[in-house]
């Protein structure tokens, strides 16, 4: 065992597993019908249902016909490719830290295990509004704002670019999940006014023990809905509700990965619930990613829609400040944790 250091050794029921299981089910989606103005009814429920289906029985989709240029994403991952090309020295002058949130890191634990993977966050709205301490009663904000890198000099633009074409998509997505919950389109975008969304680089350098180590452990996203764009080395892996399988995610060019997030599972009082998926390292091949993860205002509070509960089908959580666990987990970050992070689960009723 001594090829990586003990701190990434997963313990043996999480390591992955030497045959990879292909997902021929994740359920890719044409979004063309969004782009023509003219689209007719027919095409944009069919489309509707569609998204229902794919919430409803994965969790995960895959979108193409995105509206996304391929040009902003060219350039966001040449841009991610060279910063993390740089030396360690030059990406700890953007270190993430309590005061600073968002930056460079190469130190991230899931579920207990140290990933083997370096990011660099940068949040979307300039500043973001969070609560400045996870105690509930403490009312105090603060802001937060991004910290660039000097090299290479146009990552906040790219960044920046990519990130607007991400709100554009996030719009359709929310709008298309609305309506197949049978809700009015704009439903659930409200509760993104003064949003707390980030996007991260992700690099996962090749690994001398892949079969030992995860780029990144099992996990479910925290907030609305993630965006992922992967490169073509694959990694990615989605736990099937059906039978609790781990399917790897074959990427395909020019798409996008759309999973429902803790948020979108209590908001639908457990209709689409947020999957697990976890990240593996290649012996040979580094591999990038960029996930865009969507999360409301930290003024919002979370609890099952109430157009969708009544007597047959009461809530099924207790209501909770999404802004207050937001501070939890953002500042657990330079805590080191004896007992699990916080998790939607622990608002089940
Ligand atoms: O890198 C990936 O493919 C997945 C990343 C992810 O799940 C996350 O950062 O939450
Ligand atoms: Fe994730």
């Amino acid at each position: 065992m001594g090829e990586v250091e003990e701190e990434f050794i997963q313990a043996p029921e999480h390591r992955p597993k030497p045959d990879i299981t292909h997902a021929e089910g994740i359920p890719l989606i044409d979004l063309s019908p969004l782009n023509s103005q003219e689209s007719d009814t027919n095409s944009l429920a069919r489309l509707v249902a569609e998204i229902g289906e794919a919430c409803e029985k994965w969790g995960f989709l895959q979108v193409i016909n995105n509206g996304v240029p391929s040009k902003v994403r060219e350039k966001i991952e040449l841009a991610s490719k060279e910063f993390f090309a740089l030396p360690k020295e030059e990406k700890k002058k953007t270190s993430r830290n309590e005061v600073n949130l968002f930056g460079y890191s190469d130190f991230e634990i899931t579920k207990s295990v140290r990933d083997w993977k370096e990011v660099f966050d940068c949040t979307i709205d300039n500043p973001t509004i969070i609560y400045a301490s996870d105690e509930p009663d403490d009312e105090e904000l603060k802001e937060l704002t991004n910290q660039w890198p000097e090299y290479p000099p146009d990552l906040r633009d790219v960044c920046e670019a990519y990130a607007t074409e991400m709100q554009k998509l996030t719009h359709k997505l929310l709008g298309l999940i609305s309506m197949s919950l049978g809700l009015p389109k704009d439903r659930l975008s409200g509760f993104f006014k003064n949003q707390t969304s980030f996007m991260r680089l992700n690099y996962y350098p090749a690994c001398p023990a892949p079969e030992l180590a995860l780029g990144l452990g099992r996990h479910k996203d925290a907030g609305a809905m993630t965006i992922l764009v992967q490169d073509d080395v694959g990694g990615l892996e989605v736990r099937r509700k059906s039978d609790g399988e781990w399917i790897f995610v074959k990427p395909i060019p020019d798409s996008y990965i759309v999973n429902v997030g803790d948020l979108i599972q209590v908001w639908s009082n457990d209709k689409y619930e947020s999957v697990e998926h976890r990240v593996t390292v290649n012996p040979e091949k580094e591999r990038f990613s960029i996930p865009f993860f969507i999360n409301p205002s930290h003024s919002i509070w979370v609890e099952p829609l109430k157009e969708l509960i009544n007597e047959q089908n009461p809530s099924k959580y207790k209501g909770y400040s999404w802004g207050k666990f937001y501070a939890t987990r953002k500042l657990s970050n330079f805590k080191k944790l004896n007992t699990e992070n916080i998790q939607a689960h622990h608002f089940k009723l």
